[in-house]
């Protein structure tokens, strides 16, 4: 057992656990415990600032008091942020300490000569104002996470402090200058490497934070500038998704000014993913974050179904763009013939002609089509009210050519058929009545909805979906040959893949808000007034300055009275929300269409991207990042990449190694910091029928993984904390593995993380991680589809410990490396 020399990863400088005399341990450790008890004083003392501030709440009152009460209510705005931030951070509160060389130039040169900074999840300042705690994300703190033996930098030591509630329990230290401490602190140097001590530690179904153990390509990653987009390529287990995080929270601290007004969104592959990694950012001091599927990113639906693979791939595919399109302009129709509706008592005409005109000028228009929807109600409307007019024009003609005829016109006829001759059918006046008159008649509305119909998102595609001939139609339009692929009934629920394609239809589709805009531009002028004349009560106060974010939070605040909204969540309500930064995690599952709504939900382009092209299994999913991000940002996308697997011991890597030489040569797998643990084995057992003997198996797995005495008793459903376990079988085998372990959680579901025991596909495991993994009939996992090597790379990587293949018949060629391994460990339980 031993930490690998795996090229970034920090060894140790110095490790003196073993020899470090339990007196100077416990020393240092007394020492530390008074520091960090100094530091949860001091948070407490906070908390309870900030719950007085809000149970205090905004100050009542007008007139005189006004400057008061605008005062007030953006300090208990503030007071309840801060307040949600403080309750975030209570574990591990404190977890590094750095020292400085001291400095021989002396002080005053430069550096802060021996200065000594402790590391916390916030920046914390004792009551006269001297920083208590250095927040883990501000400058003095980057030499915690960069320096190493051979470029330490001004550090003579770093040191964690592991805390188990708020007691410090152990002590790791790296020393990078022996000289540069002194005698007592040379005596008092403990510990064991940090990494690797949290890296043994059971999995308990949630992502924690890595605060104290980010390595120096993680800090890179999360450090790297707000503006454009970088792509984190990296193997499975080298901390893509948690180093995002701590960007995410990293991004906030910089430029809370931006970020808090426009807000951060992290896009994950699906539900129980995002609660997987939902505590990680309050832990680090962050709460305002929006989290979402591709499927909710469309505000009023949330789809978690997934299409035939063979339906996600024409779904996905950029065509659609053309095929939405279409699909918009095939609800646009001339009649026939014309068109011709019953209205009092006869039948009004426009000819098809006419039809065609008001469509073509209506089109004209190049706005979405619920607006250019207006002209062509309006262009026919006045052609029908016209031909209504003419009619009735005809039938006071002919009695009045017949008076004509006769030759004995009174001369005060005369005079009016006179100036009727030059004077129009209808007036403007007379002309609008009419037009209103129409509108009211249902049969017209019908005739006119019919050719130019209001449509929405959801009817245009469902009213699409099942209809055939439609499809025929749109598919023919746009060249799209497979929308047969497309058909469903009117009633199916809503897929992942349907929500860009709504989001597309969306664009093309807009409101008639014409009524709305106004009300909102009306509400921006009061709001820009309240914001105005809260600058000038404060600036009359003497406040000099008031930050964007709190003047526009005060006008907020001073123009509605209902319950405050986070930014996250008038965010995720609106379509046309335009966020300051995204993140998408298993960025390589999107689809061409699914890009499209991310960039539209991101005009700045300030994007993380973080996936593994090795592991996509999505049909539509990408096969280079190049492909997906040219069309937005042609070669203006930077690349990181993560080579270091955190996760998976090297004996269970060098497996998943084989399968992905087998199934995508050209990849490189990430190298593996632990050289630890069981071996992993084949197990041989019938699968034609019910796997009997998995639960079995499954139990002396968990045994293997849940501490102490605990892990006999435990079986599935049994509620422990540490220690968890997946059965990670193929499609055609998942029903009868679930029917075999009825007390484990299965699929994609909220238990599913709080089960010790869990039965998933490769799809529902992506992005998670187990203490011991049992992939069942991996030859079926391959003979799926044609991502099935992927499928088995990703199901082979969730292990953090052990890994157990279960299959029948001959392992598939790429496993062979386990077969070698049968006879000494495979035993089936
Ligand atoms: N610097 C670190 N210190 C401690 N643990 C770490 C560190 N970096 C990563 N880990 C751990 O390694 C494991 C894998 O991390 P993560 O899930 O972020 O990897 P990933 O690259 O997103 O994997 P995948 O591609 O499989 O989704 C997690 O348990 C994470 O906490």
């Amino acid at each position: 057992m031993g930490l690998r020399q795996a090229g970034p990863v920090k060894p140790n400088g110095a490790e003196f656990s073993d020899d470090a005399p339990d007196t100077a341990r416990r020393a240092a450790i007394r020492t530390e415990q008074a520091y960090v008890s100094h530091a949860y004083a001091r948070l407490d003392a906070e908390r309870s600032k900030a719950e007085a501030a809000l149970r205090q709440g905004p100050a009542a009152g007008g007139g005189a008091v006004a400057q008061a009460r605008l005062e007030s209510a953006v300090a208990t705005e503030e007071a309840a942020r801060r307040l949600a931030r403080l309750s975030g951070v209570e574990n591990g509160l404190c977890f590094g300490r750095i020292d400085h060389r001291a400095d021989p130039a002396g002080p005053g040169s430069g550096s802060g000569s021996g200065d000594t900074f402790y590391i916390g999840r916030i920046g914390l300042r004792d009551a006269d104002g001297e920083p208590l705690l250095i927040d883990w994300r501000a400058a003095a703190a980057r030499p915690f996470y960069t320096a190493t033996p051979g470029a330490p930098g001004t550090l003579a030591r770093r040191r964690h402090l592991h805390l188990r509630g708020r007691e410090v329990v152990r002590l790791d230290d790296e020393v990078f200058d022996l000289d540069g401490l002194d005698e007592a602190e040379r005596g008092g140097i403990v510990g064991e490497a940090a990494l690797l001590a949290t890296l043994r530690r059971g999995r308990t179904g949630r992502m924690s934070d890595v605060v104290a153990t980010i390595q120096e390509e993680q800090d890179q990653v999360i450090r790297s500038a707000l503006q454009g987009v970088l792509v984190v390529q990296g193997g499975p287990g080298t901390g893509k998704t948690v180093a995002a995080l701590h960007r995410a929270a990293y991004l906030l601290y910089t430029h809370r000014d931006v970020l808090e007004r426009r807000g951060v969104l992290v896009v994950g592959p699906n539900a129980t993913f995002l609660r997987y990694i939902e505590q990680v950012l309050p832990g680090l001091g962050e709460t305002d974050v929006a989290l979402a599927t591709v499927g909710e990113l469309y505000p009023g639906v949330r789809a978690s179904a997934a299409d035939e693979p063979a339906v996600a791939v024409v779904k996905g595919g950029f065509a659609m763009t053309r095929f939405v399109e279409a699909a918009v302009r095939d609800r646009q129709r001339v009649p026939a013939g014309g068109l011709a509706v019953p209205s009092d008592g006869m039948v009004l005409r426009v000819p098809e002609e006419a039809c065609a005109l008001a469509r073509d000028r209506a089109r004209a228009l190049r706005l979405p089509h619920n607006m250019q929807r207006r002209r062509f109600v309006h262009d026919l409307l006045e052609a029908l009210a016209v031909d209504r007019a003419e009619q009735y024009d005809t039938m006071v003609d002919e009695p009045l050519e017949e008076i004509i005829r006769s030759g004995q016109t009174p001369a005060w006829l005369q005079e009016l058929l006179d100036e009727a001759e030059d004077a129009p059918l209808l007036d403007e006046t007379e002309l609008r009545l009419a037009k209103e008159a129409l509108w009211q008649e249902p049969a017209v509305r019908e005739a006119i909805d019919a050719l130019w119909p209001e449509l929405t998102p959801q009817r245009l595609l469902s009213e699409l979906y099942a209809d055939p001939d439609a499809l025929a139609r749109v598919g023919a339009a746009a060249g799209v040959a497979d929308h047969a692929l497309l058909y469903r009934p009117a009633s199916s629920p809503w897929t992942v893949s349907d929500v860009p394609l709504l989001d597309e239809a969306a664009e093309w589709l807009g409101k008639d808000d014409s009524a709305e805009r106004a009300r909102r531009r009306a509400a921006e002028k009061a709001r820009q007034e309240e914001e105005l004349y809260a600058r000038e009560v404060l600036a009359s106060a003497g406040v000099e300055r008031l930050p964007d974010v709190q003047a526009g939070m005060l006008a907020d605040r001073h123009h509605d009275d209902g319950p405050p909204l986070t930014t996250a969540q008038r965010a995720a309500a609106d379509r046309e929300w335009a966020y300051g930064h995204v993140i998408v995690d298993e960025a390589q599952e999107l689809s061409e269409m699914a890009w499209r709504v991310i960039m539209r939900r991101v005009p700045t382009r300030s994007l993380t991207v973080v996936g593994d092209i090795a592991q996509t299994g999505s049909a539509a999913g990408a096969a280079s990042w190049g492909a997906m991000l040219d069309r937005y940002v042609p070669g203006r996308w930077r690349e990181q990449r993560l080579l270091v697997n955190y996760r998976t011991p090297a004996a269970i890597a060098r497996v998943a190694e084989d399968v992905l030489a087998a199934v995508d040569p050209g990849q490189v797998p990430p190298v593996p910091v632990r050289d630890e643990g069981d071996p992993p084995r084949a197990v041989a057992m019938p699968l034609d029928g019910p796997p009997v003997g998995l639960p079995e198996l499954v139990r002396a797995e968990l045994a293997a993984v849940v501490p102490g005495d605990r892990g006999a008793a435990a079986g599935p459903g049994g509620g422990i904390e540490e220690g968890r376990l997946a059965v990670i079988s193929s499609g055609a085998l998942h029903r009868r593995v679930r029917e075999v372990l009825p007390d484990a959680a299965a699929g994609a579901t909220p238990e599913a993380l709080d089960s010790p025991v869990v039965v998933l596909t490769a799809e529902e495991a992506k992005g998670l991680e187990f203490d011991s993994v049992i992939v069942v009939d991996p030859a079926g996992m391959l003979g799926e589809s044609p991502k099935g090597g992927q499928d088995l790379y990703v199901a082979l990587t969730r292990a953090t410990r052990r890994l157990t293949v279960v299959h029948d018949g001959d392992l598939p060629p790429m496993l062979a490396r386990l077969t070698s391994g049968r006879e000494d460990s495979a035993t089936a339980g």
